[in-house]
């Protein structure tokens, strides 16, 4: 039977903070046995009005409890990278949550999360080693297995991703496709500043100077995409041209792929992938794009 809640597990009306899975497991459980729907929110903290419309999109089904999750995950991180300089704002965030009418944060510590002598892991397959993945060895076994555990610690009905980290999102449907779990998956568009640099937790390590040229990203997406009917060669060159024109902009990769992450298509529906780095730090952007076949 599962056991009564009590104020310290979960209070109407209000956020509860909770560090440990298996409470936090023990709580979601009875509040699905009491008829409420679960909707799951995995983020890093440092939440920003993205993290909030993520927030707003889980709440669309009524009598649904939002959890989120504010975890920065040590296995998606590789050596030299920003693990340790990650902004950590749990005060803030919880507050933010609040104002969102989210019901429990999950904020576990990494040895919560994985126990002494953890060995077993999400593999991504073969999209995992591109884009992202080849810039960042082992960071999607890193994303999918926190996020399938999340998704075992939490066993929510719905949970919610932001399209900007697009590869994230098709792994993450795939992982929840190919491994019969049972949570649906929903994506969000990306919500973006006045002049369409996509927000980031990663944008305040930016100076201003840099936080200038980094609108180069989202600029050659539109530039790209501004030029779709003409067909795949002329996005890649308008949108390349766009970022050459930007000093400081220093570009990793820029692709156009099919939408589930495959070649692109000659015409039709595409996706059209940018990150580059603005100073030291790694930006990524993505866009929906028609591809047409140059003939009109
Ligand atoms: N601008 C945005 N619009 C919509 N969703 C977003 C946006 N930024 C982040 N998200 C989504 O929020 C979730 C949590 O992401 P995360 O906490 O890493 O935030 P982030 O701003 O992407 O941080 P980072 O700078 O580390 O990439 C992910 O599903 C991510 O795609
Ligand atoms: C999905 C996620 C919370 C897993 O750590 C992270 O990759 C993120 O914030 O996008
Ligand atoms: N938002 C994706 C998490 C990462 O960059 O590690």
């Amino acid at each position: 039977m599962t056991k009564p809640l009590t104020k310290d597990d979960y209070k109407p009306g209000d956020v509860t903070v909770h560090h440990d899975p298996e409470r936090l497991h023990r709580v979601v459980k009875a509040l699905r046995a009491a008829g409420r729907n679960v909707a799951l929110v995995p983020t890093m903290g440092a939440l920003h009005e993205g993290h909030r419309k993520l927030i707003r999109e889980a709440h669309v089904m009524q009598n649904t409890v939002v959890v989120v999750s504010i975890f920065v995950n040590p296995t998606q991180f590789g050596p030299g990278e920003d693990y340790e300089r990650y902004p950590r704002t749990l005060e803030s965030d919880v507050d933010i949550c609040r104002e969102e009418r989210v019901g429990l944060v999950f904020a576990p510590s990494a040895d919560d999360v994985y126990l002494p002598g953890s060995s077993v892991t999400v593999h991504p397959g073969p999209l995992g080693d591109e884009l992202e993945g080849a810039s960042r060895p082992g960071h999607f076994a890193g994303v999918l297995t926190v996020v399938a555990k999340l998704f075992n610690i939490v066993q929510p009905t719905y949970a919610v991703f932001g399209e900007k980290d697009y590869q994230q999102l098709t792994l993450v449907h795939r992982m929840a496709r190919d491994l019969n779990m049972p949570t649906h998956v929903v994506g969000v568009p990306t919500v973006r500043e006045a002049d369409g640099l996509a927000l980031s937790s990663r944008n305040r390590y930016l100076s201003e100077e840099q936080r200038q040229a980094a609108t180069a990203l989202s600029a050659a997406l539109v530039a790209g995409a501004h030029v779709s009917g003409r067909g795949a060669d002329a996005v890649l060159k308008a949108a390349r041209d766009t970022l050459d024109a930007v000093p400081g902009v220093d570009l990793d990769y820029l692709e156009l792929r099919a939408p589930d992450l495959g070649p692109a298509p000659e015409n039709g529906d595409a996706r059209l992938l940018v990150a580059a780095r603005v100073g030291s730090t790694r930006l990524i952007d993505n866009i929906a794009v028609l591809l047409g076949t140059g003939d009109e």
